[in-house]
């Protein structure tokens, strides 16, 4: 579609932009942006800088999801998944990181920390009922239409 997003570099990003890493990735590749070693020890969460700030245009949103190399070989997740950008957010684009596996591990300036896939989204107004249209579903969830 090549929406053009204006990107604003800080002080301490690193040169490269936020990019996907195959043609048809769904996400970018996020970037850690901190200077000195991050160490998140097992259980830890860390708050991790890109050094990145994005305007997204309304009906936009970018949703900051783990990367599964990461989680699978160290157990590094993102905590709040999928992290939500708002279109009207100006400030640094961060990623809260936490570490499940036993050993601790260290996130290194220009490492891929996450990805980042932008989607779009709607937004509604409540039209308040006494009561709602009835469905064969109903009120059943969690389960209620079997295990197989
Ligand atoms: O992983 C994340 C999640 C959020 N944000 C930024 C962008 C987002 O637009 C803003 C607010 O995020 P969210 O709505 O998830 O947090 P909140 O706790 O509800 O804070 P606020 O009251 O600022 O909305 O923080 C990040 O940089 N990284
Ligand atoms: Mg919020």
């Amino acid at each position: 579609m090549n929406i053009k997003v204006k990107i604003k570099k800080l002080e301490h990003s690193v040169d490269i932009l936020p990019d996907y890493a195959t043609q048809q990735s769904s996400g970018m590749d996020l970037i850690a942006a901190n200077i000195e070693p991050i160490t998140i020890k097992s259980q830890e969460v860390k708050l991790v800088p890109t050094g990145i700030c994005i305007a997204l245009p309304t009906h936009l949103e970018a949703q900051i999801r783990p990367r599964s190399g990461l989680a699978l070989k160290h157990g590094i997740t993102v905590l709040n998944s999928p992290g939500t950008i708002d279109a009207d957010y100006r400030g640094e684009i961060k990623v809260i990181l936490i570490n499940h596996a036993k050993e601790d591990f260290v996130i290194e300036r220009g490492m891929k920390i996450a990805q980042m896939v932008i989607a779009r989204y709607e937004q509604i107004l409540w039209d308040e009922m006494d009561l709602l249209d009835e469905t064969p579903r109903g009120s059943g969830g969690f389960g209620s239409t079997g295990k197989f």
